[in-house]
């Protein structure tokens, strides 16, 4: 008898073994995505955006701060920044989140694009996402945008790392509007670059490329500039003022829906 029921325990056992390690891969057949793979933190792309605000300061900075952040083969164009604080509201599989980085204008292969350095946001999904899939060069931080509460008349970014302010951005709010079809030329058609890079589980570099993305299916449904200006301050690990600001050259804010497309490789540093 006591037999018996010792057997029947290991054949019940085994088959629930085998149910779970089937039911995983199928799961990852499935094109499971991440981590853990019984709630992976975020969905297959792609992401779609609806009114996506941006607020974006180009500025001029130190040419060989710039240079020191421009990893080959991407090449500094011009010694320019693009500071951004982005609003998501509504963005699919992500949820409702704001962003804050800097974004260098560069050439790859005698094409101009965009470098984008740093990103600080609020939203663990998207931070997944965004380096586990991409490679977007994203930390935990504390971004805003919106209008001044009590003055009313200006429109303010900031981005805080923990309690504290690294940048602020502001300008005066929709003061002169820009053509909207200017603005979607501009997001189709520039490419993005990524770095990524992914440590192998001994810590030793296992990905490490240069990845390109757009954006597609553009829509402006407003674009505006004022008299802009922009502070950054020091901050160990969040270094955006390691780009020091030296001369504001323009405040761009505009509201757009967009979708975030798959990457391509460019360039892998392992092979060379
Ligand atoms: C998913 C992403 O990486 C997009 C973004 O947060 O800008």
């Amino acid at each position: 008898m006591q037999i018996f029921l010792a057997g029947s325990l290991i054949l019940i056992l085994l088959q629930l073994t085998t149910t779970t390690v089937a039911s995983v891969e199928q799961k990852i057949d499935n094109k499971t995505l991440g981590m853990p793979i019984n709630s992976p933190a975020y969905p297959a792309p792609p992401n779609q955006f609806n009114n996506r605000e941006y607020f974006i300061i180009t500025y001029e900075t130190d040419p060989a701060a710039l240079e020191k952040v421009v990893p080959y083969p991407l090449k500094v164009t011009e010694p320019v920044v693009k500071y951004e604080f982005i609003r998501m509201p509504d963005s699919s599989g992500l949820g409702d989140y704001t962003e804050s980085g800097q974004v260098i204008p560069v050439e790859f292969n005698g094409t101009r694009g965009l470098f984008v350095l740093s990103m600080y946001l609020d939203n663990e999904p998207a931070i997944l996402a965004g380096r586990e899939i991409w490679g977007f060069p994203k930390k935990l931080g504390r971004p805003s945008l919106g209008v001044d509460p009590v003055s009313r008349d200006t429109l303010v970014g900031r981005l805080f790392y923990g309690e504290l302010e690294v940048a602020r951005g502001t300008m005066g709010y929709k003061w002169q509007a820009l053509p909207t079809d200017d603005i979607k030329k501009y997001l189709e058609d520039t490419p993005n670059y990524l770095i990524k890079v992914i440590p192998d589980v001994d810590g030793s570099p296992k990905i490490h490329q240069l990845v390109k993305y757009h954006l597609g299916n553009v829509t402006v449904h407003g674009a505006w500039t004022g008299p802009t200006d922009l502070e950054l301050f020091r901050h160990a690990l969040a270094p955006v003022a390691d780009l020091p600001v030296k001369k504001v050259v323009s405040g761009v804010h505009f509201v757009s829906d967009l979708t975030l497309l798959p990457g391509t490789v460019e360039y892998d540093y392992q092979k060379g």
